[in-house]
């Protein structure tokens, strides 16, 4: 704990990391690997989930935390699943102290050249802002090449579930969704999502914040329109078995409630942007 927000550069279990700190004791650790977010802190309670059977030797993606997937959500396309960026380091930029919050970026840069499949100039930002009992996750994509492209992705928040029988989602009552896990048959929500059988929906954004209730209190969750979709995944007791690196029962632990564009790849024209945003809040 300081008396400022601050910044450290550090080795955290074996991958190079940032951690941001905050006055108040929250506290968020990024690793380059990935640009991805691996704890955050808030209010004396981790608030994601982080597999005990991650591999964090840089050799694949990491379970957990927050997952950057893109430029490709999925296997909706020819990149491999979820895209590029979450198994491969990114590019430090800084860290930059506002008032009473603090904000660090990773940059990650594709040549035409970079695979076969994706033959584009593209710049990816991520911007992780640590505020009082809050976590902004920003991602920017600019088209840096010549050639016109589309991209799918998302924020795949793997959020901590301290209590299984009793943890809801709440604020998806009506929105329209699919499930993957239920062959993709249209079908509207009804009632909180609660932990139980395998679940994989791809939900139409919901304008107002989703409320994920648990042991801890409530975490609100929102995105901003740029991201159109909200994916809700848990891999469930019999997925989860199969799963090398999740302990037989993390489906009990965790909850990705992912800002995602998924169903419309976004177009990016040469030289243009598009950013988008997720934020948590602990009540
Ligand atoms: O195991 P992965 O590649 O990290 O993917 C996890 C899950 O990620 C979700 O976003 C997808 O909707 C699921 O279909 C997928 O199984």
């Amino acid at each position: 704990m300081s008396e400022f927000p601050r910044a450290e550069r550090m080795v955290w279990r074996g991958l190079a990391c940032t951690r941001l700190g905050l006055p108040n004791g929250d506290s968020a650790v990024v690793s380059d690997f990935g640009a991805q977010v691996l704890s955050w802190e808030a209010q004396g309670q981790e608030r994601l989930f982080l597999s005990p059977r991650a591999v964090l030797d840089g050799s694949a993606p990491i379970r957990g935390g927050i997952p950057v997937c893109f430029p490709q959500f999925n296997q909706r396309g020819p990149l491999p699943k979820h895209g590029l960026v979450r198994r491969t380091p990114w590019h430090y930029l800084g860290a930059e102290v506002q008032e009473g919050s603090i904000s660090a970026s990773w940059c990650w840069d594709a040549e035409p050249s970079l695979h076969a499949d994706f033959p584009h100039g593209l710049r990816a930002v991520l911007q992780v802002q640590l505020t009082p009992a809050g976590l902004r996750v920003q991602l920017q994509a600019t088209n840096t090449g010549s050639t016109a492209l589309a991209f799918t992705g998302a924020l795949h928040s793997y959020l901590a579930v301290h209590d299984a029988e009793t943890a809801r989602l709440q604020g998806l009552e009506g929105q329209a969704f699919w499930d993957a896990a239920r062959g993709f048959v249209p079908a509207v929500q009804d009632g909180s999502v609660v932990l139980g059988e395998e679940v994989d929906r791809v939900y139409a954004r919901s304008r107002a914040a989703l409320q994920l209730h648990g042991r801890h209190g409530v975490l609100d969750i929102a995105q901003d329109g740029a991201w159109p979709e909200t994916v809700v995944w848990n891999p469930g007791p019999a997925l989860c078995a199969q799963l090398g690196d999740m302990a037989a029962d993390s489906w009990r632990q965790m909850l990705c409630v992912e800002a995602a564009l998924v169903n419309q790849p976004q177009a990016l024209a040469p030289g243009a942007s598009w950013q988008a945003s997720q934020h948590f809040q602990v009540r």
